[in-house]
């Protein structure tokens, strides 16, 4: 199984903070924290100096630990000889623990942050503000950060990012007044939430994540339940075919068609399902769309299923374990009917991809979708994308809470889960993955050639395919967003939705090419 460039949990600033006090009451001293997140900085400082041929370094020093780590990096590129300026937005004297404690470290001269100037600078280390952000930035420091970005977008200069840009919450990726536009980040221990989700993750460059001292034994503690959507997350879970398989071993998928003139979504989600690895896959039409369908289809099967009593006739073959419709269903009661009767009880488990004109069409009634879910014979998965989940869950409308912090598109996820008693893939850029019981995955980075039609139909084709094999169903849906991610960024540009289908192959490479 494939690893993830970054380490598989992902925490909140408050997690973060008790890693570090956790380390530092086992008897870890602070500044050894600080002088290795330090020693990592200035390492990436230096890597890049040494191929730029680049000489003068400007440090940013905020008032708290970030501005401690600041100090600490200045004083090990001047020891290498670089020429370094300190400017601090409060004086070194006003600093407190081990933020004081690092400034000290330095013996040269500090200036002023908000009237420093950037001329002649060739790498700029930010480290005004950590996990440590605690409101929107304003006055002199908004200011300086401005002016740093504008400095940056006009020399094309680079900036690193101790920890994370400086205005990015490390919790929610929520921009708090300002950020500043980093081109690489180095955090520590473990990505923050806010290093993947938008718009965070755009001001961070490239991320990596050193390690200080702090034991992975701290997170047993704090038991994370976010994790970064890598095979890591998701690949023990992961059905292979077995040498002494058949088909029906894979699942039998159905995947729901509309009407004559609305039938390609279904086939592309049919086709993923395959693709996926369901052993079969049936395509349900209404009569009106036999004559369409019929020819488009070779290995995907087709029977006719029209309406709910259609649906339900064509269901109690219980070896159909993984029902998935919404995409070019049309959206009304034709399709609520639909749905209840896909997840109307059944003796046997069989579990449902919900997506696109069902999630519109209970937009009006999510109570009715709840409770239809509440009593389906299994898992649920849920694909909106932004438009479809503001539809449906439209009482989740505020941004921050009463304190004033961000509310992320994690933890509307998380709570629309939590309410709706199903998984939710919550899609876009930043797609994250979140169910009933909390867990939560964040993808890392997906091409923006996905945004192409019917790029949906087939995540909620590739998701069934997965629960057909049996797979537990937050695994099969993060590593569904996944694999079609991976297999976009395998086809590369001009990407349309049917290459994604042919690329699935190249997904699975990845998945198995390591295991033995
Ligand atoms: N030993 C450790 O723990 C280690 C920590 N490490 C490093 O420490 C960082 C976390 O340090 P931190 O907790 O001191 O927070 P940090 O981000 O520096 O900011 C806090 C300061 O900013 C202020 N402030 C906040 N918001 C503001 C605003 N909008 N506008 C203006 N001011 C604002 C806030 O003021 P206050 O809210 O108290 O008024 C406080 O003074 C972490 O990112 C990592 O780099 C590593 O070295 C590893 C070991
Ligand atoms: N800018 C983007 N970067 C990466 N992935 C994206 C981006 N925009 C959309 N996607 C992905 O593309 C797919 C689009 O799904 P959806 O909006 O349902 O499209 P459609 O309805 O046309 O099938 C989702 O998996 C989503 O996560
Ligand atoms: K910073």
């Amino acid at each position: 199984m494939p690893h993830g460039p970054y380490p598989p949990e992902l925490l909140t600033t408050a997690q973060m903070a008790r890693a570090d006090r956790l380390t530092i009451e086992s008897g870890v001293a602070g500044m050894a924290l600080m002088e290795k997140a330090a020693a990592a900085i200035a390492a990436a400082a230096t890597a890049f100096l040494v191929k730029t041929a680049g000489r003068r370094v400007l440090v940013l020093c905020g008032p708290g630990n970030n501005g401690g780590d600041g100090y600490v990096a200045a004083r090990m590129l001047r020891s290498q000889r670089f020429k370094v300026r300190v400017a601090a937005l409060v004086p070194p004297e006003s600093l407190r623990g081990d933020a004081r404690e690092a400034a000290s470290t330095w013996d040269g001269r500090v200036e002023d942050a908000t009237s420093c100037d950037f001329t002649g600078v060739d790498l700029v280390i930010d480290a005004l503000f950590g996990t440590g952000l605690a409101r929107d930035i304003d006055g002199p420091a908004a200011v300086l950060i401005e002016r740093l970005n504008a400095w940056r977008a006009e020399t094309r200069q680079k900036i690193i990012a101790v920890d994370i840009p400086s205005g990015v919450d490390g919790t929610s990726g929520a921009i708090r007044g300002v950020a500043v536009q980093a081109d690489s980040t180095v955090t520590f221990f473990r990505l923050k939430c806010g290093h993947l989700l938008l718009p965070g993750r755009l001001r961070c460059g490239a991320i990596s994540c050193a390690h200080i001292g702090i034991r992975s034994t701290v997170l047993q503690q704090i038991a994370p339940q976010t994790f970064v959507n890598e095979p890591d997350a998701w690949g023990a879970a992961l059905r292979l075919p077995s040498v002494e398989g058949h088909k029906y071993a894979r699942g039998h998928a159905v995947v729901v068609s509309g009407g004559a003139s609305h039938t390609g979504a279904a086939r592309l989600a049919a086709t993923a399902a395959l693709r996926a690895g369901a052993g079969l896959v049936t395509l349900a039409t209404p009569q009106d769309a036999v004559a369409v369908n019929a020819p488009a289809l070779t290995s995907v099967m087709l029977r006719v299923a029209d309406g709910p009593a259609g649906l339900s006739a064509l269901l109690e073959d219980r070896r159909k374990n993984v029902v998935a419709l919404g995409p070019a269903l049309g959206v009304g009661e034709d399709c609520c009917a639909l749905v209840e009767a896909a997840l109307a009880p059944s003796p046997e488990p069989r579990a449902a991809v919900l997506d696109a004109d069902v999630l519109t069409s209970f937009a009006l009634a999510p109570e009715r979708l709840k409770e239809a879910i509440a009593n389906a014979p299994g898992p649920v998965v849920l694909t909106p994308h932004g438009g479809e989940f503001a539809r449906l869950f439209h009482g989740q409308r505020w941004e921050r809470t009463l304190s004033g912090a961000p509310i992320s598109k994690l933890e509307r996820t998380r709570d629309a889960a939590r309410e709706v008693g199903a998984v939710i893939v919550f899609k876009g850029p930043d797609t994250v993955v979140a169910a009933p019981d909390g867990r939560a995955s964040i993808l890392p980075h997906a091409t923006p050639w996905l945004a192409t039609a019917g790029s949906g139909d087939v995540l909620t084709g590739i998701v069934a395919g997965l629960l057909a094999q049996g797979m537990e169903p937050f695994a099969a849906a993060s590593c569904a967003v996944w694999m079609h991610a991976a297999a976009a960024e395998d086809f590369g540009p001009g990407l349309i939705a049917d290459d994604i289908i042919n690329h699935l192959p190249a997904a699975w490479r990845r998945l198995t090419a390591t295991q033995s």
